[in-house]
């Protein structure tokens, strides 16, 4: 590989405001990604992906650099410098790489990897909450798992056609994707690609969503015909897959604090052809309250850590603090609460999050089983995805039956 220099410089201005500013990775690569039109997919990709690296193994990174932050310019060249020397990429002869201490790096990198926070590249907090909660084994696995680079899924969208018709219109556009066992509506990017620019995108045939999250809408045992509330509906990826599922029969009230994140969902829902979705933001306790009782479905996708999700959103790593994480536990509990009424006696909900921590997970479903909320529900099964079993993101699901 070759170093191009604006494709270096774009990337450490990029680094500077994720690091500096506390701006989103996602964000900033997508406006970084629009300042020069010359930019191909290769130098498009170089930018993104190794922004991406670079924020995962900030710490590591830092540590062998020897700099500290808020990183100057300077600082973000020797951390820049660290991530080239330890993927053997040749420097070329520009004066920031004069005199690199490639031995030294390397020897550094060494005796850091021996220590499980350095060579994962995670705060000490983080390392602490990992095992108190999954054990040393599981999370010694869990987080390696976790900085992988995660692979792109896209889930076919059964309304408009089927995997086989799919695979094959995508082959056309010269991208190659293949089945998973297990993931009926499931897609796996042969290479990293941008899909959103194909054809088949715009017109509607399939999303991009982890596999782990494409088993949510099964759980919840939809059909056709059914009257579907999906309580934390955000942008809507799973409720355009309960949709799908209940083939266009029925009704879907999907529901989310955020008005615009709704506005987002009912756009994706036109490109999907999905007719029986009807976004309501809660702006008022009137909202939930009329839907009490109503459901023969309930849906809680409820907002949480993130964890599971790490090797998507690097940048959580370092975003994420131990305080956001005890107060989401509370709006959890209450979430589950108060939600858990919309639902009609018999009917079916799954309590679901992107978190792997069991106190975020397991321990939610049992304190709410253990509550005067949850006097008539049953727990008919769970299912906690381990990144380091699946190979696709940390997730969890649990089944409540609510008795007759
Ligand atoms: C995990 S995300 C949902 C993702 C979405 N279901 C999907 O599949 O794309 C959790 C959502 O809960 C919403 N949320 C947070 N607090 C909430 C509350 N008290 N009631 C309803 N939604 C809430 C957030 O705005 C966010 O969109």
């Amino acid at each position: 590989m070759r170093l191009h220099r604006n494709l270096v410089f774009a990337t450490l201005d990029a680094l500077s405001e994720i690091f500096n500013e506390g701006a989103y990775a996602d964000k900033v690569i997508a406006k970084t990604l629009k300042r020069d039109k010359r930019w191909g997919a290769r130098d498009r990709g170089f930018i993104a992906e190794t922004t991406y690296e670079i924020v995962r193994w900030k710490r590591l990174y830092a540590e062998i650099a020897e700099v500290k932050e808020p990183f100057d310019r300077e600082n973000l060249f020797r951390i820049f410098t660290v991530w080239a020397t330890l993927r053997g990429i040749k420097l070329p002869d520009w004066p920031q790489f004069e005199g690199t201490p490639t031995r030294r790096i390397k020897g550094k990198f060494d005796s850091l990897s021996k220590i499980r926070k350095m060579r994962e590249s995670i705060p000490d907090w983080l390392d602490e909450v990992g095992v108190a909660e999954l054990g040393e084994k599981t999370w010694e696995k869990e987080i390696a798992a976790l900085n992988q680079q995660a692979p792109v899924l896209l889930r076919v969208n059964t309304l408009k056609t089927t995997p086989e018709k799919l695979q094959q219109l995508l082959k056309e556009e010269e991208i190659i994707v293949h089945k998973i066992k297990g993931y009926p509506e499931a897609l796996q990017l042969e290479e990293r690609a941008n899909v959103f620019q194909t054809q088949a995108f715009k017109d509607g045939l399939f999303e991009v969503q982890d596999a782990s999250s494409q088993l949510v809408a099964h759980f919840l045992e939809v059909k056709p015909g059914m009257r579907v509330v999906d309580t934390c509906a955000g942008a809507g990826g799973k409720t355009l897959h309960l949709a799908a599922l209940m083939e266009n029969k029925g009704q879907i009230i999907a529901t989310d604090i955020y008005g615009n994140k709704l506005k987002e969902l009912k756009r994706r829902a036109k490109r999907a052809g999905a007719h029986n979705i009807e976004p309501r933001e809660i702006d008022s306790t009137k909202v939930i309250k009329k839907l009490y009782n109503t459901a023969d479905r309930v849906l809680i996708d409820a907002p949480c850590s993130g964890l599971g999700v790490l090797s998507r959103n690097p940048d959580a790593k370092w975003k994420l603090q131990p305080e956001f994480i005890d107060n989401i536990k509370k709006t959890q509990a209450e979430i589950i609460a108060k939600y858990s009424k919309i639902l009609k006696p018999g009917g079916k909900m799954v309590y679901a999050t992107c978190s792997i921590l069991p106190s975020e997970n397991q321990q939610q479903v049992e304190f709410f089983l253990a509550s005067d909320e949850g006097k008539d529900f049953k727990l008919v099964k769970d299912q906690k995805l381990l990144s380091s079993e699946t190979g696709f993101d940390g997730f969890y699901m649990a089944l409540l039956e609510k008795k007759e």
